[in-house]
């Protein structure tokens, strides 16, 4: 059945002197409207490579991405993306850097309408009290709830989420997961999502793409999450099927091993060792316990 976003057998390769370098081959993935995907795999696979061919940033190098019935050939405003850092103007106000878009997307609506759209998605993600603060002057939570209302604000019909709570403390990712979720909860986007977070993979997707080490990744394996949305997170944790699944998301990780992204093997061919593994914080390791905080995948021991 044709989905809402689909991916047709798409791969991405750069020119090396040893000829082509295959990062990602043959993703095939069909999203239904109103899906939230995530996209987890070992650092370097290839993950925000193919969120950026969906998001139209960088072209494909085989196969076809069609997004609502149309083949996408470059970025949209159909397609809102977060990212890990949200590139703010600094010098202009919250409400200015999301008015940006605003006004790109609804040029022939009033001013004062479109101050009252960004203004309305900056109040939804908690942002009421800082409409006229300058970008400079926020913490990163704060800049990155103004990336979240930027991507909402333009009424994108898919939202693009390229590791958005990376940067941020537990505290604040965890408030965060909040925010979007409640979006998410009023607005059901379709999204997809990069995240090295098996915990933030369980708590957010319907189902979670599980990409094989690169180089030349493909999808290995899909794991359908069986918890109805909108989630509680302490409910997610005492579910009874919340451990089976974060042990087999682990498990698939682990048995993938880490190996050297394309471009490190061309140079470094011998280098390649299994010491680059997938590694749970150190506190999760401690406590052996039901995990309130994320368990995170850090990239290099
Ligand atoms: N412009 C480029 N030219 C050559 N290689 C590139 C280019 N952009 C990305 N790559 C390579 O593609 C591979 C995949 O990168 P990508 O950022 O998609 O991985 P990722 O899974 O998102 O990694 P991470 O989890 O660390 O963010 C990497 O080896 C990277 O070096």
């Amino acid at each position: 059945m044709a989905g809402y976003v689909e991916l047709f057998r798409v791969g991405k390769s750069y020119p090396s002197h040893n000829g082509p370098a295959v990062i990602v081959r043959d993703i095939s993935l069909n999203i239904d409207q109103g899906e939230f995907i995530a996209l987890i795999g070992h650092s370097g696979c290839g993950k925000s490579t193919v969120l950026s061919m969906v998001a139209g940033l960088s072209e494909c190098s085989t196969g076809a991405i069609v997004v609502a019935n149309r083949e996408i050939d470059g970025p949209g405003p159909d397609r809102g993306v977060v990212f890990q850092s949200p590139c703010l103007l600094p010098w202009l106000t919250a409400l200015e850097n999301v008015q940006i878009g605003v006004d790109r997307v609804y040029p022939h609506v009033s001013r004062a309408q479109r101050r009252e759209i960004a203004a309305y998605h900056l109040q939804l993600v908690g942002l009421g009290d800082s409409l006229e603060r300058k970008a400079a002057e926020l913490s990163q939570g704060m800049q990155q709830r103004v990336g979240i209302a930027r991507a909402f604000a333009i009424s994108p019909k898919m939202l693009l989420l390229d590791e958005p709570f990376g940067m941020l403390d537990s505290l604040t990712r965890m408030e965060l997961q909040e925010v979007l979720a409640d979006l998410l909860a009023r607005d059901r986007k379709t999204s997809l999502m990069v995240t090295h977070d098996v915990d933030e993979a369980l708590l957010m997707a319907d189902r979670i793409v599980m990409m094989t080490s690169g180089p030349a990744a493909t999808i290995g394996e899909i794991v359908t999450v069986p918890f109805a949305r909108p989630r509680n997170r302490t409910e997610v944790l005492n579910h009874p099927d919340y451990y089976p699944l974060r042990e087999r998301l682990i498990g698939f990780l682990e048995n993938q091993g880490h190996h050297p992204p394309a471009t490190e093997v061309e140079t470094k061919a011998e280098e390649a060792t299994p010491a680059n593994v997938l590694r749970i914080d150190a506190a999760d390791q401690e406590t052996q316990a039901p995990l309130t905080e994320n368990a995170r995948l850090v990239r290099r021991a």
